[in-house]
């Protein structure tokens, strides 16, 4: 009996210490704070850690100098103390960013660039429910969903019931790429007259949804009952909408923005729904995130605003840290990188 335990204890020891062997054969990757604070992420970091030794941001903090040397990769969603230039430049085996999500304006591109490590993204992935929130703001900004559901509890109904009719309506897209294709898509499949405007020009993308290319943004801002913004957020589209962009749109036209608060001078929105320029806005994107309490854009009944949930399902998150995942091991590796992000 002694020897069969014996033999037991002895190989549950070779068991763990294999273990050890393989946990520290794996890169080491830091992941940043919202990895710990987000019930759904804490769950997906498995997916992770069959790749990566992970380094929570907080351990990091505890013991830098220990750490800083074995970071390979950074996984990261949005800004993040994780992607502090300080930081980075104190890892020196650090290879790769790989973000989630397709926008990868909260990095400085050049400078990470100067440092040798990679960026990597998830675009493709995201699309879909980015454009599903972009469809649902329409609809529900158009038939003011939130603003007559009745309340369960008073059983009140809100005085102003009308709203506007979305099938057979003009649908701009500023941004024609994998989102705003999904965002055609779908206004086809309500039956929209689909206009947009974009940098270049797709044939293939036009028959596709039957969309109309406007050679310039104002004919599109003139012409459209639903102006749905689909840009990254470069320096060029950094205030595209302004009080001029507003003043061009129909009086009983909706602006709706999926891309970044920034493409919008939320001032000048404010002022444009205030004075009935423009009939309402429907933001799943702000500037800042979260808007401060007192902020006028959410003193207005004739604005709906979603907390940056575009790609917020189930389905989509898990996907997204797979693209991660495969994007950083690639990179790690030295093998060609899935999704990398070059500094323009
Ligand atoms: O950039 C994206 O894909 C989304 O906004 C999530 O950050």
């Amino acid at each position: 009996l002694f020897g069969i335990t014996c033999e037991r204890v002895l190989s549950y020891f070779i068991l763990l210490s294999s273990t050890q062997v393989m946990e520290e054969d794996k890169p080491c990757a830091l992941i940043s704070e919202l990895w710990s604070e987000h019930a759904y992420l804490k769950e997906l970091s498995d997916l992770l850690k069959q790749h990566f030794h992970t380094i929570s941001y907080r351990e990091f903090l505890q013991n830098p100098a220990l750490h800083a040397p074995k970071i390979q990769a950074i996984f990261m969603w949005a800004p993040s103390s994780a992607a502090e230039p300080s930081l980075l430049r104190s890892l020196p085996s650090l290879k790769v960013i790989a973000n989630g999500g397709a926008g990868i304006d909260h990095l400085d591109l050049p400078f990470i660039a100067s440092l040798g490590v990679k960026v990597t993204n998830t675009p493709g992935v995201v699309s879909d429910a980015t454009a599903d929130i972009g469809m649902g703001l329409l609809l529900a900004s158009a038939r003011k969903i939130v603003q007559v559901a009745v309340d369960p509890k008073t059983n009140n109904l809100s005085s102003n019931l009308m709203g506007f009719e979305v099938t057979g309506s003009t649908l701009g897209i500023i941004g024609m790429g994998h989102i705003g294709y999904k965002i055609a898509q779908r206004g086809k499949g309500f039956e929209m007259k689909i206009l947009y405007y974009n940098r270049s020009r797709s044939d293939e993308d036009e028959r596709a949804v039957g969309a109309t290319y406007c050679e310039n943004m104002d004919d599109l801002l003139r012409r459209s009952d639903f102006v749905m913004l689909a840009v990254n957020l470069t320096p060029e589209t950094t205030g595209l909408i302004g009080q001029r962009e507003l003043s061009l749109m129909k009086p009983t036209a909706t602006l709706v923005n999926v891309s970044r608060g920034l493409v919008v001078d939320q001032d000048a929105l404010v002022k444009a729904l205030q004075s009935g320029t423009i009939h309402a806005a429907a933001l799943d994107v702000t500037h800042p995130e979260l808007l401060p309490r007192d902020h006028p854009l959410l003193g207005l009944l004739n604005v709906l605003i979603t907390p940056h949930v575009g790609t917020d399902t189930y389905q989509t998150t898990r996907r997204m840290v797979e693209v991660m995942v495969e994007n950083a091991r690639a990179a790690v590796n030295g093998l060609p990188i899935p999704n990398e992000v070059k500094p323009q």
